[in-house]
């Protein structure tokens, strides 16, 4: 009885915490890393980094799928406003590294109609999760737990500087 008793503290013991900000920061971590292939479909051509009109799409659709869903349209905007700035960051950074490293520039170019939906699927991901958090997103100790699941997830996605820090830059807006 006491040997069963055991077991069962030390099984409990053994499991993991649940972690509720990691899947959130896990999907804005994939759309960072989405990054690599935008800015290798932008290296050469004339098309910039930044692009207003379709930044402004990215807000404004998912800003109407917010209200569906009953999560703050506002919120929703700070907080896509951040993921867009973060994909940005890791953009300049690549092609930054190419100019200064034209051995590791890349030698195929993505067609950006083709990454694209594959950010817009991480959107829509990642607006579940900004409902699903409310909770623990109001709570004063949000903070920590953002902390605790962006080293988490870096060390489990073994990012590099540049990707760790576009991931930074997509989490300001999370904790209310
Ligand atoms: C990712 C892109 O580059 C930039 C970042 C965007 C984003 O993160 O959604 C949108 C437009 C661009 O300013 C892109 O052009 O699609």
């Amino acid at each position: 009885m006491l040997g069963s008793s055991l077991l069962v503290v030390a099984a409990l013991a053994g499991a993991a915490a649940p972690q509720p900000l990691e899947p959130l920061v896990q999907v804005a971590a994939e759309r960072v890393a989405t990054a690599d292939q935008v800015a290798a479909a932008k290296w050469g051509t004339d098309q910039p980094i930044d692009d207003p009109a379709r930044e402004q799409q990215v807000l404004d659709t998912m800003a109407a799928k917010a209200t569906a869903m009953g999560v703050d349209p506002e919120l929703t905007r700070r907080v896509f406003r951040d993921q867009i700035e973060a994909n940005k960051v890791v953009q300049r950074g690549l092609h930054q590294y190419w100019a200064a490293h034209p051995d590791e520039q890349p030698t195929e170019r993505p067609d950006l109609g083709e990454v694209r939906p594959v950010i817009d699927r991480l959107n829509d991901e990642l607006l579940v999760e900004i409902r699903d958090t409310a909770d623990v997103r109001a709570h004063p100790s949000c903070e920590g737990e953002l902390t605790g699941a962006f080293f988490r997830i870096g060390q489990e996605m073994r990012l590099d500087p540049l990707h760790q820090a576009g991931v930074g830059r997509a989490l300001p807006s999370v904790c209310d």
